[in-house]
Parts: structure tokens; sequence; C-alpha cells
């Protein structure tokens, strides 16, 4: 589902989580949500989902507000970490639940699903350990197929084999269901690659919105000795470098044309990409706030 926020501020009485956001989500896309701790992300997602309602500003979902309605907020689903799943007994009520509650629930693909993890339909959510619970919710996630579905950190109690196995799930049923899709993250290492789109937060503000190849190829790192390299990255937008005896790799973001290619390999310099992750660290501040 299309999603338009304008000047989007959430306030926590004194404390603002989030500061004039303004961005548009298109329909049928996979963005990762990223930002480092209290950044913003969870207050951002509750918003999009109607969990809490904006202090000022305009989130629209498919062109109508959320907050206080019901008919939306059925097509809007965001799955949290797992501490939050809901007790009301077993696995199977928790499916009844969500089948009263999502129009597009799909029963087979929760039981196909189910069995992946290895969860069964009558286990009791409360004796559940974290990692089961978070499988549920991932379950609940995708099965309920809403156009527009969010997990904040969801998967962060599963172990690698069930992440990728939901990543691998996610995928397959998105070829066949596509719907808008935020995944918030800090395994951005693992999980960059099904980012259609990222977005970047930071204390409150969105920093980056952008398609994740034309972001990836803004990054370019510069490596050779040290003196080479400060004079080429001169004037450039260096993010952050990294000394290793008398070679230095610096990180450079902006695009690099055919003339400032040239140049690097006529000084004997080595371009190469940036990880998502280090672009993100870098983008946020590094270490240093
Ligand atoms: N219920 C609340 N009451 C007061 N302040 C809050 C509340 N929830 C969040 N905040 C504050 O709002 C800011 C954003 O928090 P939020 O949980 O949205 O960040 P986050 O990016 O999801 O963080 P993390 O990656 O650590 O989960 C933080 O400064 C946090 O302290």
């Amino acid at each position: 589902m299309r999603t338009d926020v304008e000047d989007l501020v959430l306030r926590y009485g004194e404390a603002t989580a989030l500061d004039r956001m303004t961005f548009s989500l298109a329909e049928n896309k996979i963005y990762g949500l990223l930002g480092r701790n209290g950044s913003g992300k969870t207050s951002l997602l509750s918003v999009l989902a109607g969990f809490r309602r904006e202090t000022s500003g305009r989130v629209r979902v498919d062109g109508r507000p959320v907050f206080e309605n019901g008919a939306l907020t059925r097509e809007i689903s965001l799955i949290r970490d797992a501490g939050e799943t809901i007790d009301i007994g077993t696995v199977g009520d928790v499916f009844y639940f969500a089948e009263w509650l999502r129009p597009r629930w799909d029963g087979a693909f929760a039981r196909e699903l189910l069995d992946l993890f290895g969860l069964k339909p009558k286990m009791n959510v409360k004796t559940m350990s974290k990692g089961q619970r978070s499988a549920l919710g991932v379950v609940v996630g995708l099965a309920g197929r809403a156009p527009l579905t969010m997990f904040d950190e969801a998967y962060l109690g599963m172990d690698a084999p069930s992440r990728y196995a939901f990543y691998d799930a996610l995928l397959a049923d998105y070829a066949e269901h596509p719907r808008t899709i935020i995944l918030s993250t800090h395994l951005i290492e693992e999980i960059g690659a099904l980012f259609e789109d990222v977005l970047i937060i930071d204390r409150g503000r969105l920093v980056v919105h952008e398609d994740r190849d034309t972001l990836l190829s803004r990054g370019t790192s510069v490596t050779g000795p040290a003196a080479q390299v400060e004079a080429f990255t001169a004037g450039m937008n260096v993010l952050g470098t990294k000394e290793l005896g008398p070679t230095r790799s610096a990180a450079v973001y902006g695009e690099l044309d055919e003339a400032r290619r040239r140049k690097a390999a006529e000084a004997g310099l080595e371009l190469g990409p940036i990880s998502l992750q280090d672009l993100f660290v870098h983008l946020t501040g590094g270490t240093s706030r």
C-alpha cells in the first residue's frame, strides 16, 4: 500500500522521537529501515501501524489517515519482538485470532511455516522459548499477507538457520503475493540483500531514502599510499579513513565519474565498493556521537 508521511513529528513528553519526517513509500516494494539504537525506528513503525498517534504532521496509508481507522489497520501488520506475542493460549488460538483479524490470512501457508520452524499448533505460547515466540510472530506476519507488512527486529531471537529460512520464505511469498514490506534491523550484512530501497534514520530524522543499488554506488573505498589517497580525496566527502602501515583506505561518498576513476588508476590507487553496513556506520556518525 502506498504510504505518505509529511512533516511527521512524534514526541514523548519533552523528548522528540520523530523530527519532521517526510517521505513516501511505493506499493509492493521491500524497504530496509536502518538506524542506531534510539533513532526512532520503532516509533516510526508504531505510527505507521496506528499504534501511536502522531504529535503533528500527516500520515496516510492508501490515502487515508491511520490512527483509529479499524478498516485500514486490518490491512497493516506490525510484528514486534518476541516479548509481545499475544499470550492467548496455544499457537492454534493465535492463528484463530489472526484469521479473524486479517482479511487475507492464509491458514495453509501458516501451517507450512509452522512446520518450517518446528512449531506445533498445540504448543502453549507462554511456555515457548524466546526464539520460538519470535518464529511465531514471523509466521503471523507472513501468513497475514497484509498489504503493508512491517517487521520490527521480529526475527532477532531466532537462530541463524531459522532466520535464513524466514528470509527465503519471505522472498518466495513476496514474489507470489507482492506487498509493501518494511524490515527494521540491525542485521544489515545479513538482510541487506533483501532490500530494494533503504531508509536510514538518525536521531529522529530521515537522512537517506534511496534505492539500495544507487546508495551502494555512492560509496567507494580509495586505497593506496597515504599521501596519494589524501591528494586524491581532497575536497571530496570523506566519511572515514583507516591506516595500515603506510597504506590508507578512505571511504568517500558521492559519484566518481570516469575522469576521476582514470585519475585514481594513474595514481596507483585502488577503488572498491563499501558495504551497506559500512555506509550506514559512516552516515550515522561512526562510533563517536
Ligand atoms: N514510551 C516512550 N516514552 C518516552 N520515550 C520513548 C518511548 N519510546 C521511545 N522513546 C524514546 O524515543 C526515541 C526513539 O526510540 P525508538 O524506540 O523509536 O528507537 P529505535 O530506533 O527503535 O531504537 P532501538 O534500535 O534501540 O530499538 C529514544 O530516544 C527513546 O528513548
